[in-house]
Order: structure tokens, then C-alpha cells, then sequence
């Protein structure tokens, strides 16, 4: 059962004096109810204003130009200010990569969690305490009390980030927008943070858009994925096709630059131009593609196909 379904969003960034710069063009998916959609892609390819676009959060400079958010059949973008600040945190939460900017330094974890409840009207006054204390062992705090009177700058990396999940799921979302939210912690506690995402997940049936430029990542938590590149999606599949059976050349580099343990560190992050000289699969170009100039990609059109059920790629249509 679809929960989120983004179809054809377009975002511009405007600034005094210059041409509107397009960040996000024809942006198209759905994540249905307890299913992990990840986005992944280089730095820049638009994963994040995606889905600031989706919280009607993005910054004054930038503006929805086209498509339609639809979050329970509701269009997300004909809601008040008042309406969408209730769903945020309620039935959309999101967790950032940077705990720091979602915590508030100068109040105790506890605090700002009851803050929450308290804005959602979750529970009742006198249970508020035990709620925090509940939430905050569900994230694996053996010691809560102490955690609920800590402020955020006595924790560690992970222990921040078990903090924003607890408010993250403090509301019992329905999806739940994860925006790298390991990239600053080291491998096993990133494990820890995910294996927790992942359960809660399992438990509730919430639904999890995890954004990311981790393919490691993207193999062991995602159900779909969709390959963003240059604010465009070049590919999408279920993982196991994904992985399987990449089409599109940027795709096969972005999978081809993960680290390999036995290779030179120089040779490891960059997408060679030998794996983006293929560009046509069964007679069509794929789009976009580095060897095209923007001058000509203006002028041309692309499009998702779908070359095979649930598998689209993103090829010039002229
Ligand atoms: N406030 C802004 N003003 C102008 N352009 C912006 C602004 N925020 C983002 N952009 C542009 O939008 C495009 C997409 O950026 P976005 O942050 O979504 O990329 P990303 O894939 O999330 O990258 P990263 O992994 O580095 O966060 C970039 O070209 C970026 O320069």
C-alpha cells in the first residue's frame, strides 16, 4: 500500500540577479507502508533537497516548480503552515546526519524529548517522564534516568543519534526520512544505529526513506532503491535487481567506486570514464550522461522507462 508517492517534483534555486539554478527535475516514486526506499547518489545530486521538498522545509531561496507530494493521498504542498507542522514529527520525522543541529545543546535530552510529546499531545501530563524513559531504553540506553537529565553535548556520536531517534519515533510516524544518519559515526556503531532503524521498522511497519551515498548502506537496509544523479533519478529497482542487474553506465560506476579492501585508496572514489562509455542499452541513450553537454541536454528530453517490472532507467526520449 503506497504511503508516499512524489511525482514529477521539481525544485529551483533562486538568488538576486541570476538565472534560477534547477536542483531537482521530474522526480518520481513511492515508498509504500514498511518498506526501506533508498536514495542514494554523488554529493550535489539532489538527495537532500528531495527531501526537504517533501517537508515543505527547503530554504527561502528555493522553490517547488512542478510535481506533487502525496502522503496518505493528502497533497503535502496545498497544506497550511499549521497542518504540515503537525504532520512533521508526527507522521513524518526525520533524522539528519549531524545530531548536533537537530538537538538542542542548551536543553537536557530528556526535556526536549517531552517537548515533543507535548506538541503532539501524545500523552498525558503525568505520564510524560515514563514515556521519555520508555522511548529511551526502546533506543538501547541501559541507564535512561541518567540519559534523561544529560544535555546532548555529554553524549557520544551514537548516543546522539539513539537521542534523535527516540524523538524520531517518539510520535509513532508512519515514515520516518533518515538523511545519512551514520555517516559521522564509525562502522560499528553505524551498524548499531541502522540494526536499530531496521527493527523498529520491522516492529511497527513504519516506512524508512534512507538517504545516503553509501552502497554498503543501500545492500543491507533497503527494500528499493533509486540512483540520483546531477537532480535527476537515472535508475530505480528493487535492491536485489539493483545490485544484480545495474543498467544505466552511472549507476555501474557509483557501484563500481565502492572501497575494495585490496585496491589503492587513489583509484577507489571516482567514477572512471571508461564505465560511462556505454551509453545505449537496447538502442536507447541512456540520460543523462557525462560525455553530453549541458547545452545539448537542454534540448533533448529523458524520461523513466520501465525495462522491466518495477525497473526504470532513465534514457533520452529524442
Ligand atoms: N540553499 C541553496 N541555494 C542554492 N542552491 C542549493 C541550495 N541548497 C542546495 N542547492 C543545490 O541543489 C543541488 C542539490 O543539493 P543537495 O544538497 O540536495 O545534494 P545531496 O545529494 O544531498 O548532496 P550531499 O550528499 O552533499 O548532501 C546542488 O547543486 C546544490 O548546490
Amino acid at each position: 500500500m503506497t504511503l508516499l508517492n512524489v511525482s514529477h517534483l521539481g525544485v529551483s534555486f533562486y538568488s538576486k540577479g541570476k538565472k534560477a539554478t534547477k536542483a531537482i527535475n521530474d522526480i518520481h516514486f513511492t515508498v509504500n507502508k514498511g518498506e526501506t526506499v533508498a536514495l542514494i547518489g554523488e554529493s550535489g545530486s539532489g538527495k537532500s533537497v528531495t527531501s526537504l521538498a517533501i517537508m515543505d522545509l527547503l530554504p527561502e531561496n528555493g522553490r517547488v516548480d512542478s510535481g506533487k507530494v502525496l502522503f496518505n493521498d493528502q497533497n503535502l504542498h496545498d497544506l497550511s503552515k499549521k497542518e504540515i507542522q503537525n504532520i512533521r514529527g508526527k507522521q513524518i520525522s526525520m533524522i539528519f546526519q549531524d545530531a548536533m543541529v537537530s538537538l538542542n545543546p542548551t536543553i537536557k535530552i530528556g526535556k526536549q524529548i517531552a517537548d515533543i510529546l507535548r506538541f503532539h499531545s501524545i500523552v498525558e501530563k503525568r505520564q510524560l517522564t515514563q514515556e521519555v524513559l520508555r522511548l529511551l531504553s526502546i533506543v538501547g540506553f541501559l541507564n535512561p534516568l541518567d540519559v534523561y537529565h544529560q544535555y546532548p553535548g555529554k553524549l557520544s556520536g551514537g548516543m546522539k543519534q539513539r537521542a534523535l531517534i527516540a524523538m524520531a519515533i517518539s510520535c509513532k510516524p508512519a515514515l520516518i526520512i533518515a538523511d545519512e544518519p551514520t555517516t559521522a559515526l564509525d562502522v560499528t556503531i553505524q551498524k548499531q544505529i541502522l540494526d536499530l532503524l531496521n527493527e523498529y521498522k520491522e516492529q511497527t511497519n513504519t516506512s524508512i526513506l534512507l538517504i545516503t551515498h553509501d552502497f554498503g548502506i543501500v545492500a543491507e537496509n533497503a527494500d528499493r532503491v533509486i540512483v540520483m544523479y546531477n537532480g535527476e533519478i537515472v535508475e530505480s529497482a528493487d535492491v536485489f535487481t539493483l545490485f544484480n542487474n545495474p543498467i544505466h553506465s552511472y549507476t555501474k560506476g557509483l557501484m563500481n567506486s565502492i572501497p575494495k579492501i585490496k585496491e589503492p585508496k587513489a583509484f577507489l572514489t571516482t567514477i572512471r570514464d571508461s564505465e560511462m562509455e556505454n551509453q545505449y542499452y537496447g538502442g536507447r541513450q541512456f540520460a543523462p550522461n557525462r560525455f553530453i553537454s549541458h547545452v545539448e541536454y537542454d534540448q533533448r528530453e529523458s524520461r523513466l522507462i520501465e525495462v522491466d517490472p518495477g525497473h526504470f532507467v532513465r534514457f533520452f526520449t529524442n
